[in-house]
């Protein structure tokens, strides 16, 4: 209950369809055969929401776990970007047009802004949408090969309607990028629409599922109506008005999934790997830990355990950070409806910054699963090598991770100039106001307080660094744009020190809130072990300054060995909590009933290379 909360009853329903659990093996299917399998059950799934009456935004995210195990859905981009979108800026008008399709599917849309020539720098895209009085349309063209949109999802085959990111250009003067609602496809034919040349952009790491798409607009013309005009509005004669609010509105859409993420793909991607590695070292047994005595299971090896169980402590903190950074998300994005922007600036550094962190580690740590099963862990069977390249495409998409980290880095940057100005900070950032203490209260008993202070310490400690590093490069006679590159890897790092620490705050205060004593007792271990692997792993950063001392780091390490064996009693139940149905772990490494080897002898059998085939045959004759 710790976790799954509204979540079990949409699960168990879903699992109630036939079409979800049964069907082909997903890993015997070919990119096409896995496209159209996915959309059949996209087409089974909006049927049930019909039937079930599902239209909260959550319900349908549990339903989904289930009808799309282990892929991205390609109504991902329609459920979390074109509708989310047309709320966040549209007028009342414009809401109440589409937002209605777009919940009964009726349309399906997708969100348009990366182009072949630049998808980090949003300001360097060059598709046009130029306004024309007389016809009362925006022609939207493509100028050059580069400014071809390339990449958003289910764009190339699936969806009708889109919302592209466009500069917008009125009477030859360019207003900068808005963003316009277009219809792609006939509703009657589905085919693409005279002016428009489009599809899918070809096989990728992950992502089979998703027709990732390109599209040209050849002066393709849309209503005025079309341009979302919430906080910015073009009148018929060609005048254009705004709200004195930030122009950083128009990218809403891609907070709203930076804050999902942490969450949605890294907290769910690194404890379904980790379900499935640990439950497979409970069953897989391996040479001998002691002469002529039954072989071991490999879960009971120190290596092991040291392997998998900072693991299992990071997927549990990602999984309460991303719980906390939704909630960041809803709180700020409610007072910025009310007309309080003051926090808009601190949500897009921590939601930047905690999707780069939780991404990278997840993606790293998945990886570290699948190499501690082994042979088996090489196989598709194992369902990891699906989990990480679906992960692992979350270091990228919605902000590829470095720049993520520099956008973190760059608030951070701001609040400790203002902190030296005398500025006091709050929220995240309200221990930059803080002393930096010298002395570290870290003992043997590794109280959560003393772990998290030597994070706070650690990061007060980078950004200040960070901080004095690049008023010298520019006291040297560098510019502020060189300063700031030739200082931009020490910059991430103290991004990271701050979302880490961010991370242990977290998981400390969840631990904190449990009222059960003996769950308390379990997590306040997986904390601790997560805060020593943290220092271990960075112990360079944490004795620069004389902060930890080498005593203190061998009792760290002292600790980490000894919490291996005080977890191990509790490894599996630790990830049978996640509550993971076999169907949605998709593996047979991590079945719930531990029957792994006549399983996997099953599944290979089944295997297409297995079956008769003329050519293969002949060749091989
Ligand atoms: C629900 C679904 C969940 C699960 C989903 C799973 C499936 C997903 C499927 C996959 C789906 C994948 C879908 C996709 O992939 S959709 C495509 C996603 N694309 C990107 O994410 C592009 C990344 N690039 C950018 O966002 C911008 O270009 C950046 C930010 C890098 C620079 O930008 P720019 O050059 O314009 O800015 P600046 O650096 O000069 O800084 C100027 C000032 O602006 C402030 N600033 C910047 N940005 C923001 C902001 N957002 N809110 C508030 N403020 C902001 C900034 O702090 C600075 O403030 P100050 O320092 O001056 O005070
Ligand atoms: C699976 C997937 C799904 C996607 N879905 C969509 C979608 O639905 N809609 C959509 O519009 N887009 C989508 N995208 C595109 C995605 O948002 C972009 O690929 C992403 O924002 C990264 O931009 P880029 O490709 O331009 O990377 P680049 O910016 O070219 O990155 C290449 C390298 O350059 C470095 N770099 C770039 N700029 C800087 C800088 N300022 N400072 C330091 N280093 C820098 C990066 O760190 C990286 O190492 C998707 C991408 C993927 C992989």
């Amino acid at each position: 209950m710790l976790f799954k909360g509204g979540g079990l009853p949409h699960e168990s329903l879903a699992l109630q369809e036939k079409l979800f659990g049964a069907g082909p093996d997903y890993n015997f299917m070919t990119r096409i055969e896995r496209f159209k399998n996915s959309l059949v059950r996209v087409q089974h799934f909006i049927r049930c929401c019909a039937r079930y009456n599902l239209h909260d935004h959550a319900d349908k995210k549990w339903f989904e776990g289930v009808a799309f195990p282990n892929e991205v859905s390609v109504l991902g981009p329609h459920s979390g970007m074109f509708i989310p979108t047309l709320k966040e800026q549209g007028s009342e008008e414009q809401i109440q047009k589409w937002v209605p399709q777009a919940e009964k599917h009726q349309i399906m849309g997708t969100y348009i802004q990366t182009e072949l020539g630049h998808g980090t720098f949003v300001r360097g895209l060059e598709t046009t949408a130029t306004y024309d009085p007389k016809t009362e349309e925006f022609i939207l063209n493509s100028p050059t090969l580069t400014s071809i949109k390339w990449w958003p999802g289910g764009l190339g085959r699936t969806c009708n309607f889109g919302i592209v990111m466009a500069l917008l250009y009125i009477d030859g003067k360019n207003y900068g990028m808005h963003p316009f609602v277009v219809q792609l496809r006939s509703l009657k034919t589905h085919e693409p629409l005279p002016g428009l040349t489009m599809g899918d952009i070809g096989p990728k790491f992950g992502f089979d599922t998703v027709d990732n798409g390109y599209l040209q607009f050849n002066h393709f013309g849309i209503p005025r109506e079309n341009m979302l005009m919430k906080y910015c509005q073009v009148l018929k004669n060609g005048t254009y008005t705004k709200q004195t609010r930030n122009p950083k509105f128009s990218y809403g859409a891609m907070i709203f999934v930076r804050s999902m993420v942490v969450y949605e793909v890294a907290g769910q991607g690194l404890a379904k790997a980790c379900t499935i590695a640990i439950r497979y070292s409970a069953i897989r047994r391996q040479s001998e830990l002691k002469k002529s005595r039954p072989e071991p299971q490999i879960l009971d090896y120190q290596t092991q355990q040291y392997k998998l169980f900072p693991l299992l402590a990071l997927a549990y903190a990602v999984w309460f950070t991303g719980v906390r950074m939704k909630e960041i998300y809803f709180m700020v994005n409610n007072e910025i409806k009310q007309g309080h922007t003051e926090r808009l600036p601190e949500l897009h550094a921590i939601s930047s910054g905690l999707k780069a962190f939780t991404t990278s580690m997840a993606s790293w740590g998945i990886e570290r699963c699948r190499l501690a099963c082994g042979g088996h862990g090489y196989s598709a069977a194992s369902g990891l090598p699906k989990i990480y390249v679906n992960a692992t495409g979350g270091c990228t998409y919605e902000g590829e991770n470095t720049v993520m980290l520099l956008q973190c880095a760059r608030f951070l940057m701001n609040i400790y100039g203002g902190v030296k100005n005398g500025r006091r900070p709050s929220g995240s950032v309200n221990y930059l106001g803080e002393r930096i203490s010298s002395r570290c209260t870290l003992t043997s008993e590794f109280t959560l307080k003393s772990l998290a202070d030597a994070f706070k310490h650690r990061a007060a400690r980078m950004i200040k660094e960070a901080s004095e590093r690049l008023n010298r490069l520019q006291a040297s006679g560098n510019d502020p744009e060189d300063s700031w590159n030739l200082n931009s890897v020490v910059l991430t790092k103290a991004a990271e020190a701050h979302c880490h620490y961010y991370m242990v705050l977290v998981f400390e205060s969840v631990v904190e809130s449990v009222e059960d004593n003996c769950v308390k007792d379990i997590l306040r271990q997986l904390c601790q072990l997560l805060a020593l692997c943290g220092i271990q792993e960075n112990s360079g950063d944490f004795i620069q300054d004389g902060f930890l001392n080498n005593d203190q780091l061998e009792l760290v390490k002292q600790k980490q060995l000894s919490l291996l064996s005080e977890i191990r009693p509790n490894a599996v139940l630790l990830v049978d909590a996640f509550e993971f149905h076999d169907v949605q772990l998709g593996s047979i490494l991590g079945r719930f009933d531990g029957n792994v080897y006549e399983n996997l002898f099953k599944w290979a059998k089944k295997t297409p290379l297995n079956k008769p085939e003329d050519l293969i045959h002949r060749l091989l004759r």
